[in-house]
Order: structure tokens, then C-alpha cells, then sequence
């Protein structure tokens, strides 16, 4: 096989990454946006020892669970990189990760639920983190093709609130007609290098933050005014990002106009955004994941709960009404800020967080002696490290609730949870993500020894 060789493949599989996987003369080929069950035509872009990297030329056979997008440049950039198979198998691919995983860790017997749909499929995103480029001469947003920095202008971005794209595109008129020059990363020169919004679906308030390479520029006292009489904008923030590199976010944020945070809620419970603070992306099904959470962890008043990688303290405050006491820990400052403030601000007494590392705040709080009836861990991709694992069972838990956006690392973190006198019989996916091939799933760890 050679590069520019077109071949016929019989797709049988998809990756974790939803490129559709063939296999010929002994190699696997990964096609892009090919569907289990087709026959393509395909090019072959990249030819290694063992696989190779496929464009579709021809569908000569179509699956019956493709569907049509309407813009390819969705599927082309990554944006929406399942959003060329129909819901349900959607929701299917998501399990069968899980599922996967489960049969290399040699845990068939563990169960499986059915991946709980998104209320909303399109337009669920409370947040759009967008670059800024020229193209042709002229400063836009759009989005990276996959694997590059070819900014692909788009307009519409499907799984965003539409009304976070309305805002998009007035922001990017107004740095347009104000002849502000956009990032240009090959010298680290210009000026704007993303556009952040977000939006709170519970109160409509808006915050439009600008990533740039100055703290100043000519044109931001009239760009700032601008951006606070579109409809709806409660904050505008510059996000000061001086460095050559990949990474969004620089470390300080300058408040240019309107509110520090915006309020969402999630159930019952308000919450205060800092610009910086995570907050979960789908906003009408985060509390059908924290429901799942809650439910399973079967909370009783006595309990002391943990809430690792707190984030802005959206479980434990979430449950502090139900329980004796909530700590929690979260690396990012101006998050716990926010945690401490929202608890106040929703008249609970009984739950306080603290910066730092989990990996470190739970060995000290161990090391105190700290007793703990249930656990909540939320950590990043990277999932938890032996250290904390170590500390979190050394405060005796009856239940450890894992919720995980990285299935990989998670089943990799409960098999050493296993190996310490817990265990569990189920996972369930919930679909946080739809459009990607991005897995969130729970899990419930519970102890049988001690
Ligand atoms: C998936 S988010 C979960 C946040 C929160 N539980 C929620 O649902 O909104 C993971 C959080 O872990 C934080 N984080 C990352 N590494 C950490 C670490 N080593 N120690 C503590 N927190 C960390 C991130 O800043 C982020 O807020």
C-alpha cells in the first residue's frame, strides 16, 4: 500500500475517535467519517508499519444510519465529529466504548446501562470557545480543521445555543469594523486570539470574554462599549494571554465592562461563574447526571461527603440540604471563591471548599483523620492519581461516586479502587456531548471489606 493509492474498503468498526475502521493486506485503516456496514473508495493519506489514514473518495454502499449534515465543515473541523450518524447510534457508539474497555480490563461481568440521551441534540452548548483569525485579509471566527490550525470560518456552530452564536457573529463584526487586528500565531503578533462566550440558559445573562495578546489596544475602549449593547451581555472580560502557545487561557482576567460572574442554576441551587471556573456544558442535562449521581450515592443526614474537583461546588451544594457536612477541594482559586460564595448565596452552612490539588488536600485531610461516608470524584480527562486514591480510602467511604468524562482512565482508576477492598458492578453513560464523540459515564464504587 502507498500514499495516494485509492483502495475499496469494507468498514466494520468505528474508533474511539469515530473514524471508521477497515482492514487490508494485513493493515487497519482509519477513514475519516466512514460508517460501519459502507463500502468506500478511499485515498490513502498516511501509510505506517501497521496502519494508515484514509479520505473518502466514493460511498460506493451507504450505512442506513448515515445522515446528511448540513454543513460538512461541522464533521470537517471536529466541531460535531459524529454528527454524520443518526441519534441513536450515537448513543450506542458511546456504550460500546464503555463496554470495550470493560472487555480489555477483563470485566465483562460489570454492567452496562443504556447511555441516558440529551435532552437537547443540537444547540446544547452553554459555552463556545471560538479562534480568531484573517482569513483572506479579513478577521474571523470559525474553527481549527482536525489536527491543524486552518481556520475554517463558520458561522453557525450546531452545538452551541444559538443565541451564543448571534453573539459570535456581532462581536466579530465589531472587531471587524474597529480594524482590530486578529492573532497571528506564527509570529505571536495581532491581537485577538479566541472568543469565549457563555451563556446561562436560567437567566439569559451573557459574558463575552476576549482572549488577547495585549492587556490594551487602541480600539478596546470602543470595542468594549460596543460589545455591552448587544442584547442580552451582563460581562465583558479581557483574558490576557501574552504567550507563544497552544493553550486558550492566559492566567488574569480584567473586567471591562458589567458583572464579574453570571448566574445559572442547576435544580433548585444558583451558581456564580467566574470567567475561569468550570461549569458543565449542557445545561438541561447536568441535572439529570447529577440526579443519577445522587441517587446512587443514597445519601442519608449523617454523612459526611467529600466533593473532589469541585469545580465551582456544583454536586456538594448540590446535595449539603441532605447530608452533615460537605468538604471539597478544586485546583483553581477564583473557583473556590466561587464555591464558598455560592453556598452563601444559597443559605448553606454546612459545606466548605478549599484550593488545591486533590491529589494533595486529600492525603492532609486523611492524615488529620478525617472520616468519610461518601465521595464524589469529577476529575479531568486524566482522571485520579494513586496518591489520592490512596487518602480517599484511607478516610474509610462507604461509597466512592465517580463521575468521569474519559471512561479510559476511569476504568483504569476503579480497578485500582478494586484492588483496595471496593467494588462495582455497573457503569452508565450519559450523553453530555452529543455530535462528539466525547463519553461521560458514572459510576458507583461501594466498599465490601473493613
Ligand atoms: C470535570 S471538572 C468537574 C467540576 C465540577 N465537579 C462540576 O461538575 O462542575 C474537573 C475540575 O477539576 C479541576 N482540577 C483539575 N486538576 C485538579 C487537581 N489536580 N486537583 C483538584 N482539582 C483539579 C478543574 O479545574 C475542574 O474544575
Amino acid at each position: 500500500m502507498q500514499k495516494n493509492q485509492i483502495v475499496d474498503l469494507e468498514i466494520t468498526d468505528l474508533s474511539y475517535e469515530a473514524m471508521g475502521v477497515a482492514h487490508l493486506d494485513g493493515m487497519t485503516v482509519f477513514v475519516n467519517n466512514a460508517l460501519p456496514g459502507e463500502i468506500v473508495s478511499a485515498k490513502l493519506l498516511k501509510v505506517k508499519k501497521n496502519f494508515a489514514f484514509a479520505k473518502i473518495e466514493k460511498i460506493k454502499k451507504e450505512s442506513p444510519d448515515r445522515i446528511n449534515v448540513k454543513l460538512r465543515q461541522w464533521v470537517q473541523t471536529g466541531l460535531a465529529s459524529l454528527a454524520h450518524i443518526k441519534y441513536d447510534k450515537q448513543l450506542e457508539f458511546k456504550r460500546n466504548q464503555v463496554v470495550n474497555l470493560l472487555h480489555k480490563a477483563d470485566l465483562d461481568n460489570v454492567k452496562v446501562g443504556q447511555t441516558m440521551p440529551s435532552p437537547e441534540e443540537t444547540g446544547y452548548r452553554n459555552k463556545a470557545q471560538v479562534p480568531v483569525r484573517e482569513v483572506n485579509g479579513k478577521l474571523d471566527i470559525g474553527f481549527f480543521r482536525k489536527h491543524s490550525h486552518d481556520l475554517v470560518p463558520l458561522t453557525s456552530f450546531f452545538t452551541t445555543d444559538p443565541e451564543i452564536d448571534r453573539v459570535l457573529i456581532k462581536v466579530r463584526d465589531i472587531l471587524r469594523k474597529n480594524h482590530v487586528p486578529a492573532y497571528d500565531e506564527i509570529h505571536n503578533k495581532g491581537e485577538v486570539r479566541y472568543l469565549e462566550v457563555r451563556r446561562s440558559k436560567a437567566t439569559g445573562e451573557i459574558m463575552v470574554i476576549l482572549v488577547c495578546l495585549h492587556k490594551d489596544f487602541p480600539q478596546l475602549k470602543e470595542v468594549t462599549k460596543e460589545i455591552s449593547e448587544i442584547k442580552g451581555v451582563t460581562s465583558v472580560v479581557l483574558n490576557h494571554n501574552p504567550k507563544k502557545t497552544n493553550v486558550i487561557l492566559g492566567k488574569k482576567d480584567y473586567l471591562l465592562w458589567g458583572e464579574p460572574q453570571i448566574t445559572d442554576k442547576i435544580g433548585d441551587v444558583s451558581f456564580k461563574i467566574s470567567p475561569q471556573s468550570f461549569f458543565q456544558i449542557n445545561s438541561l442535562q447536568t441535572p439529570r447526571l447529577y440526579d443519577l449521581a445522587i441517587q446512587k450515592a443514597d445519601l442519608k443526614p449523617d454523612d459526611v461527603v467529600i466533593d473532589a474537583y469541585s469545580g465551582i461546588g456544583t454536586i456538594g451544594l448540590s446535595v449539603a440540604k441532605h447530608v452533615k457536612a460537605v468538604r471539597g477541594m478544586e485546583v483553581i482559586e477564583p473557583a473556590v471563591e466561587d464555591a464558598n460564595a455560592n453556598a452563601k448565596l444559597n443559605g448553606i452552612t454546612n459545606a466548605e471548599y478549599v484550593v488545591g490539588k486533590a491529589e494533595e488536600v486529600m492525603p492532609r485531610w486523611a492524615k488529620e483523620g478525617l472520616k468519610t461516608d461518601v465521595i464524589f470524584v469529577d476529575p479531568p480527562r486524566k482522571g485520579l492519581t494513586p496518591e489520592f486514591i490512596d487518602a480517599a480510602v484511607e478516610t474509610n467511604p462507604k461509597k466512592i461516586v465517580y463521575i468521569s468524562c474519559n471512561p479510559a482512565t476511569m476504568v483504569r482508576d476503579l480497578q485500582l479502587f478494586k484492588e483496595q477492598g471496593y467494588d462495582f458492578d455497573e457503569i452508565d453513560p450519559v450523553d453530555m456531548f452529543p455530535q462528539t464523540p466525547h463519553v461521560e459515564a458514572v459510576a458507583v464504587l461501594e466498599r465490601t471489606e473493613k
